[in-house]
C-alpha cells in the first residue's frame, strides 16, 4: 500500500472505529468483572477477590490465542493492565513490597498486579511479612533468588518465623544502568554507590571500566539512585524504576555480567490457591541430622517423577531441626501423586510445612 494521504485518512478512521469497539468491549469486561465481585459478595461477605490461579490461566490462553503481529508476551502484558484495573473494580489490591520506591521488587510488584495495584514500601523483608500478616496489606512481593548470586537468605529464615503462604511467583529480568544526574562530571566519576548484589552482578563490567571508582555499598539500588543526586563524582548502578523516580540518565545501558540475569520473586499472602493448571508447590522441610537423610527426603519425589526445581539448605535455628530444607518442585498439592508424595516425606521428616501451591510465573 502507498503511502499517500488518503490511504493515512482511511487508515486512521479504521484505527478510530477499532479503538471505538475496544473500548466498548474493555468496558463490557469491566461491568462482568464487577458482576463477579457481587457474585463473590453474595457467596460470603469475607470473600477475596484477587484470584491468581484465574488471572494466570486468562493470560495463558491470550498468549496462546495469540497471533501477531504483537509477540505473545506483549499481548499478555496489555491485558495484564486490563485485569488490573477491572480487579481495581472489585477491590483496589494493596501490596507491600521490599522499598524503598524505585526498586526491582517495586517492579517486580507492578509486574505482577499490573500499575492500579496500590503498591506499599517496606523497608525490609520481615516488615513485608509482618504488613500483610496484619492484614495492612492483601499480598506481599519480596525476593527469593537470583540467577547470577543465589538466593536471598532473608526471605527464606522469614517463611520459618512466619504462617505466610506463598501465592505466587514472579521472574524479572534484571538490566543494570550506570547513572548519574545532569550535573554530575561524567569523566570524573570516582565514587559508585549500590546494593551489594548489584554490584556483584556487575563486578566484570565494574573492573574493566571503572577500575579505580569506590564502589560504596548501599541498602537498595533505589537509595543510590538517591544518593547521586547531590553528588557531582558520583554514580549509581540501579534500574529502570529509580532512574525514572530520580529523573537520572544513563552512563551505560545493561552492564550486568550475564545477559540472562534474572530475579524470581514471591508473592506472599493467606490464601491457599487452587490449581491453575500449570503450577509449583513450596515446602520447608526438616530432618533429623542422619546418614541418608537428603537421599530419603529426595527419593519419593524422583520415585514419583516429580520435577524438583529448587533446593536450598539453611542451617536450622532450633534444636530439634538439624537440616532444614527448601524445596520448590512442579506440580499442586491437591493433585493425587503430590499428595502421595507430601504424605510420604511428612512419614520421613522431623518437620514439614508446605509454604503454598501456585501458579507457575505467566509474564
Ligand atoms: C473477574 C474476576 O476477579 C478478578 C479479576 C479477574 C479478571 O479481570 O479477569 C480475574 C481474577 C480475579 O483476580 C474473576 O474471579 O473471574
Amino acid at each position: 500500500m502507498s503511502d499517500t494521504s488518503t490511504d493515512l485518512d482511511e487508515l486512521r478512521e479504521r484505527i478510530d472505529r477499532i479503538d471505538g469497539d475496544i473500548l466498548r468491549l474493555i468496558s463490557e469486561r469491566a461491568d462482568c468483572a464487577q458482576r463477579v465481585a457481587r457474585v463473590k459478595s453474595a457467596v460470603d461477605p469475607q470473600a477475596v477477590f484477587y484470584r491468581p490461579e484465574r488471572e494466570a490461566q486468562v493470560l495463558r490462553r491470550i498468549m496462546a490465542l495469540n497471533s501477531g503481529p504483537l509477540d505473545a508476551e506483549e499481548m499478555a502484558r496489555l491485558f495484564r493492565e486490563i485485569m488490573s484495573a477491572c480487579l481495581a473494580l472489585e477491590q483496589p489490591v494493596k501490596v507491600a513490597y521490599l522499598g524503598p520506591e524505585g526498586t526491582f521488587t517495586q517492579q517486580a510488584a507492578l509486574k505482577h498486579f499490573g500499575e492500579s495495584a496500590k503498591s506499599l514500601p517496606m523497608a525490609a523483608i520481615d516488615e513485608v511479612f509482618r504488613e500483610v500478616e496484619a492484614g495492612a496489606a492483601n499480598y506481599g512481593v519480596v525476593p527469593v533468588e537470583n540467577s547470577t548470586e543465589g538466593v536471598i537468605n532473608h526471605t527464606l529464615d522469614s517463611f520459618m518465623d512466619s504462617s505466610m503462604r506463598i501465592c505466587g511467583e514472579v521472574v524479572l529480568r534484571i538490566h543494570h544502568h550506570l547513572l548519574v544526574a545532569g550535573t554530575t562530571r561524567k569523566d570524573k566519576i570516582s565514587r559508585i554507590y549500590s546494593h551489594p548484589q548489584s554490584f556483584a552482578q556487575c563486578r566484570k563490567w565494574l573492573d574493566s571500566h571503572y577500575p579505580q571508582a569506590e564502589r560504596v555499598p548501599v541498602s537498595s539500588n533505589a537509595e543510590a539512585a538517591r544518593l547521586v543526586k547531590t553528588e557531582w563524582h558520583s554514580a549509581a548502578i540501579a534500574g529502570d524504576m529509580a532512574a525514572k523516580l530520580y529523573e537520572l540518565e544513563r552512563v551505560a545501558e545493561k552492564i550486568e555480567d550475564r545477559p540472562d540475569n534474572s530475579t524470581r520473586f514471591l508473592i506472599i499472602g493467606n490464601q491457599d490457591i487452587p490449581l491453575s493448571g500449570d503450577d509449583k508447590t513450596s515446602l520447608v522441610v526438616a530432618m533429623r541430622n542422619q546418614p541418608g537423610a537428603l537421599h530419603d527426603l529426595l527419593e519419593p519425589f524422583h520415585r514419583h517423577q516429580i520435577d524438583l526445581t529448587r533446593l536450598e539448605t539453611r542451617p536450622s535455628r532450633t534444636g530439634v531441626w538439624n537440616y532444614v530444607f527448601f524445596i520448590d518442585f512442579k506440580g499442586h498439592r491437591d493433585q493425587p501423586e503430590v499428595d502421595a508424595v507430601l504424605e510420604e516425606v511428612r512419614l520421613r521428616a522431623a518437620e514439614i510445612k508446605v509454604l503454598g501451591s501456585y501458579p507457575q510465573g505467566v509474564l
